[in-house]
């Protein structure tokens, strides 16, 4: 069977990742520019697919091997087991394309290998403990420890495809057959394409996961006010913050995000002043110049693995507590950008308390007051607002309606 480009580009962002530990998105980017958008698409499925479930696939494979193949071989094969086990694709041309891919050495082995998974089918998978395989022993234990058996709901939506978030532009629609979520998110069915909804040339909405919309409307400036957006592309909360009518400075230290952030404004018809800067210097000039500020801090993204199944692969436990270090440095120089009386959200978006919680016993030493977030302003959230009054949500809240990614939100005043 002749090299398939879909498979090809599959095996491409496998090995990216898992090899030479490249996010997903960072991968996609670098494919060839002659792969086409439905090529990359089919390939983003099929590779997110294998980083999702990696553990029950390599159990499947296992008995099937008694030594470890070379990685290109192994990639192969893991691709050509999701498609058996997971995405429905006929064995044989699960089979002819994986051979294809594999280093000839391995032509046979992989043939044979995927032909006894074929014979199973996804019937392999029953019996497996989909959540423990494919959650690494680290991350389980951390949220065991930190959400007790709710772990196990947690790593059972991460093992599912999240659905196409949108936030809307002021008074635009929501596109047809989205669900209207009671945050104003609209949702539309997991694979849905952005580019290809009817009206998004036209910029009335953006993608947006439901969770990531609640930090921009609990700071909800007055119109006029002025906002400093902090580590702010692609720019989903400057987005919001400019359609509430703030006076917004986006600023952002990677140049090429900062670009797609202007971008993502130019199509949605939008103005907010965009800063390539680093927040730490950046601010330290700039003392008490804003009447709010949302800190969207760096941090090991483990509440977005459902969009970014990459992030169990790439994160160490070590990450943590450096990523941590770096966003009570940020959040210092955020309480500084404050005018006095003024209004701080304080956002990540991962699900490990030290990233979350661990910083409000600090935020008092910054001269920030807590400002507890109340039940009306998270309709059908209540249940994700801490003794604290901050909000802490996870990917299997709101599950029956497809999940939210986790993230800590905590609203602070300035004294
Ligand atoms: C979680 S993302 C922000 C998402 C964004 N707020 C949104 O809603 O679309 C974090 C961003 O912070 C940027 N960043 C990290 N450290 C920074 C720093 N010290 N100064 C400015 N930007 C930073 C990263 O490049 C990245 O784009």
């Amino acid at each position: 069977m002749p090299l398939n480009p879909t498979r090809s580009a599959a095996f491409a962002l496998v090995s990216a990742v898992l090899e030479r530990h490249r996010a997903l998105d960072e991968a996609l980017d670098a494919l060839p520019a002659r792969i086409e958008p439905r090529d990359r698409a089919a390939a983003h499925r099929i590779a997110a697919a294998v980083l999702r479930r990696l553990g029950s696939i390599d159990a499947v494979l296992e008995p099937y091997l008694r030594r470890e193949p070379s990685p290109p071989a192994l990639q192969a094969l893991r691709i050509g087991a999701a498609e058996l086990l997971l995405l429905g694709t006929p064995p044989h041309a699960a089979v002819g394309n994986a051979v294809a891919l594999a280093p000839k050495p391995f032509a046979g082995l992989v043939n044979a290998v995927l032909r006894k998974v074929a014979t199973e089918g996804p019937a392999a998978l029953e019996g497996l403990d989909a959540a423990r395989l494919d959650t690494p022993p680290w991350l389980w234990s951390a949220w065991h420890a930190a959400y007790g058996p709710k772990v196990r709901a947690i790593a059972e939506a991460h093992t599912r495809p999240a659905p196409l978030d949108l936030s809307l532009a002021p008074g635009a629609a929501a596109p047809e057959g989205a669900e209207l979520l009671p945050n104003g998110t609209a949702r539309l069915p997991a694979g849905t394409r952005i580019t290809e909804i009817p009206g998004f040339a036209d910029g009335g909405f953006w993608a947006q996961d439901a969770a990531a919309s609640l930090p921009a409307r609990l700071l909800a400036p007055r119109p006029g006010q002025r906002v400093a957006d902090l580590c702010a592309a692609p720019g989903g909360k400057t987005a919001q913050l400019v359609g509430m009518g703030a006076a917004v400075t986006a600023v952002e230290k990677e140049a090429a995000r900062a670009n797609r952030l202007r971008e993502n404004l130019a199509r949605l018809k939008m103005e907010a002043e965009v800063v390539v800067a680093d927040v730490m210097p950046w601010a330290a000039e700039r003392r008490g110049g804003f009447d709010s500020v949302l800190l969207d801090a760096p941090c090991t993204a483990t509440g977005t693995i459902r969009r970014h199944p990459e992030v169990p692969h790439l994160r160490r436990v070590r990450d943590v507590a450096k990523l941590a270090a770096t966003q009570a440095a940020l959040l210092e120089a955020a309480a500084g950008l404050l005018a006095p009386g003024g209004r701080l959200v304080f956002a990540t978006c991962s699900l490990q308390p030290e990233e979350g919680e661990a910083h409000l016993a600090r935020a008092a030493s910054l001269g920030l007051r807590a400002e507890p977030v109340r039940a009306e302003e998270v309709p059908g959230l209540e249940m994700a607002l801490t003794p604290e009054g901050a909000l802490r949500t996870r990917p299997d809240l709101w599950g029956e309606k497809g999940g939210m990614d986790g993230f800590f939100i905590a609203r602070f005043t300035r004294d």
